[in-house]
This record gives C-alpha cells, sequence and structure tokens, in this order.
C-alpha cells in the first residue's frame, strides 16, 4: 500500500488501515469491516466507543465502533420467518450466531482514494463455499468509509445469485458518553418502537429518549407519505445531547434504529465489557430490522447508510 495518509498496520492478530489525516484520525479492522475509531481533528476524542478490553482476535466479534450486523440482526429467532426460513438446517439454525456472520470474517481492500479534503475507503466481502454453509445465497457486500470532519459509512448488499434473499441488517454503532443517565436521544418524540425487553411490546415514545434502565428497543420511523415526493430515500435523523458532546446520527435507505444499553446486570455477562462500561457507552443501531428487512431479488442492490457528526 503506497499511500500518504493510509498505513497498514497489524493489531494483535488482526490487520486494519491506521489514517493520519489533517482533518482526523482513524483505525478501521479488516475483519468485519470494522471502524473502530474516528477522530476529527477538532474532536478531543473518538466520536465512537470502544472498550478497554477489546481483544484484536481472529473471528472474535470486537466491542466498539461501528460492528456490521448482516445478513440478519439479533438473534436468528427473533427475525421475520421470511429470514430465519432461508436457514432450513436446524442445526445451523441453533448454532446461528447474533447479529450474522460477517463481522467476524476478513473483508478485501476494494479501494483507498485520499485528497486533502477526505480519505474514501471500500472494502467488500463476497459469498463464498464457507459463506454457503452458513447462509445459502451468493452474494457481494461494500462498505464504504467516507472519513473527513464527519464521519460516512454505507453497506451495499448486492444479490448475484440466481435466488432471491432477505435480509435485516446494522450499522451498530457505539456512540461514547461521560454519563449515560445525562444522555438524551433526540427526534424520536411519537415514534412507535418494539420493547425487546417487555415482551416484545409496542409503545409509543414520549419526548426525548433517556436511560434509567437495561435498554433494548427497535424504533420504527414513519416517512411522511405526503411531505416526501415519492422516490424520496427513506431516513431519519437523531440527536444525541450528552455532558461530553451533542452528536447528530442520520440514517438513509433505514426506517428503523435499534436503541441499546445493557445496563447493570446484562454488563457482567457481556464479553470485552467491564461492569461499569455500560455508563460510558451507548448504541443508535442504523437497522433495516423487522418490517423494515429488505428483499432482494437476482442483481437487486440495497444500501444502508449512516451520516455521524459532532455538533459541539
Ligand atoms: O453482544 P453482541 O452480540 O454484540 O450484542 C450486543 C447487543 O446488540 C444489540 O443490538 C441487541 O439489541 C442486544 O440485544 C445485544 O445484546
Amino acid at each position: 500500500m503506497n499511500h500518504v495518509f493510509c498505513h497498514k498496520i497489524n493489531i494483535d492478530q488482526l490487520k486494519a488501515i491506521e489514517i493520519e489525516h489533517p482533518l482526523f484520525s482513524a483505525t478501521l479492522l479488516l475483519q468485519g469491516a470494522q471502524l473502530i475509531e474516528f477522530t476529527p481533528s477538532h474532536s478531543t476524542h473518538n466520536l465512537l466507543w470502544l472498550s478497554d478490553t477489546v481483544e484484536y482476535k481472529q473471528g472474535k466479534p470486537l466491542r466498539g465502533g461501528i460492528p456490521i450486523c448482516w445478513p440478519w440482526f439479533g438473534n436468528l429467532d427473533k427475525n421475520p420467518e421470511a429470514i430465519q426460513n432461508q436457514i432450513s438446517d436446524s442445526q445451523n439454525k441453533i448454532t446461528a450466531s447474533a447479529h450474522g456472520f460477517v463481522r467476524s470474517l476478513p473483508w478485501q481492500v476494494l479501494s483507498i482514494s485520499e485528497s486533502c479534503h477526505q480519505v474514501e475507503i471500500v472494502l467488500a466481502l463476497t459469498s463464498s463455499e464457507e459463506s454457503k454453509k452458513l447462509w445459502p445465497f451468493e452474494f457481494n457486500l461494500e462498505a464504504r468509509f467516507v472519513l473527513s470532519t464527519t464521519l460516512e459509512v454505507e453497506l451495499t448488499t448486492t444479490n448475484t445469485g440466481h435466488k432471491t434473499f432477505a435480509i435485516s441488517q446494522a450499522l451498530h454503532t457505539y456512540l461514547p458518553t461521560a454519563d449515560i443517565t445525562k444522555t438524551y436521544i433526540h427526534n424520536a418524540h411519537n415514534t412507535f418502537y418494539i420493547d425487546a425487553l417487555s415482551h416484545w411490546k409496542e409503545t409509543k415514545q414520549a419526548g426525548r429518549i433517556g436511560f434509567s434502565e437495561e435498554t433494548d428497543r427497535l424504533y420504527f420511523f414513519k416517512t411522511n407519505q405526503n411531505s416526501q415526493p415519492q422516490n424520496a430515500k427513506p431516513q431519519y435523523e437523531l440527536r444525541v445531547e450528552s455532558p461530553m458532546q451533542q452528536q447528530i446520527l442520520k440514517s438513509t435507505y433505514s426506517q428503523s434504529a435499534v436503541i441499546w444499553n445493557p445496563w447493570i446486570e446484562k454488563s457482567k455477562q457481556l464479553s470485552q465489557f467491564k461492569a461499569d462500561d455500560y455508563q460510558h457507552m451507548l448504541c443508535i443501531e442504523t437497522a433495516n430490522v423487522m418490517s423494515d428487512h429488505k428483499v432482494l431479488a437476482p442483481n437487486q442492490k440495497q444500501s444502508l447508510k449512516l451520516e455521524l457528526s459532532q455538533l459541539s
């Protein structure tokens, strides 16, 4: 690799691209196409939360940054039947790992382009005989990272086979906070959500989202049919207010978001997570889940995009 800002490095067992640019610094792991650090030069800290106890091991999902959940989100058995039924072998269904399988596979570097304004990196993953044992379809995935003073991540799925398939997916963004009890997510007022911790009950959000207990919710943002042109891309924008910073997270080609904080008890069970880490992180996951899952016919493409910026 012969670039000015991008350098290939190894972190323990994993390959990564480290980027030192006048406008930002960043670290992108090839395993899982997982961005684990993005620090704009005007910021004092990484805009992504990364566990202090993270383990850089081959084949092991890492806690922090932006893991990619694909071709199913969460536990397979909580997905719509169209997704569950694609895996016929019952043993495979039982052992199917949470959040799919691409977050722990090595991706290839497809392209890197650098300028004084930004760096664009595209990583790719293609179906193989191994992947077909886990999920019997042919696909191509591209994760495009555009890094500048703000961050853009776009995941594009192409169905390269002859069979239609269904996916749920998420860009599982971990954000840092100085104090979770003083952290709020705005712009979700009146939005319906499914509470995964309360028998998957549907509830309506009133006001801002705050955190005072374990939180695991799937929010569904409706595009207003009357005010949007017919071909408008589905999107929503959330503002995170915390003592440390204000961040804007904009999601495109998505009408669902997963909001997660494990709180006290669940924190004790998580890998690469200290007992009090829940106080300093939250996840807002740009998603296509449940009724927002996607069906792709042969040759069809589907994108999922997030943009992250810091306001203050
Ligand atoms: O520990 P994992 O597999 O990375 O998952 C972490 C969390 O990810 C969230 O997206 C889920 O909603 C939670 O239920 C889950 O616990």
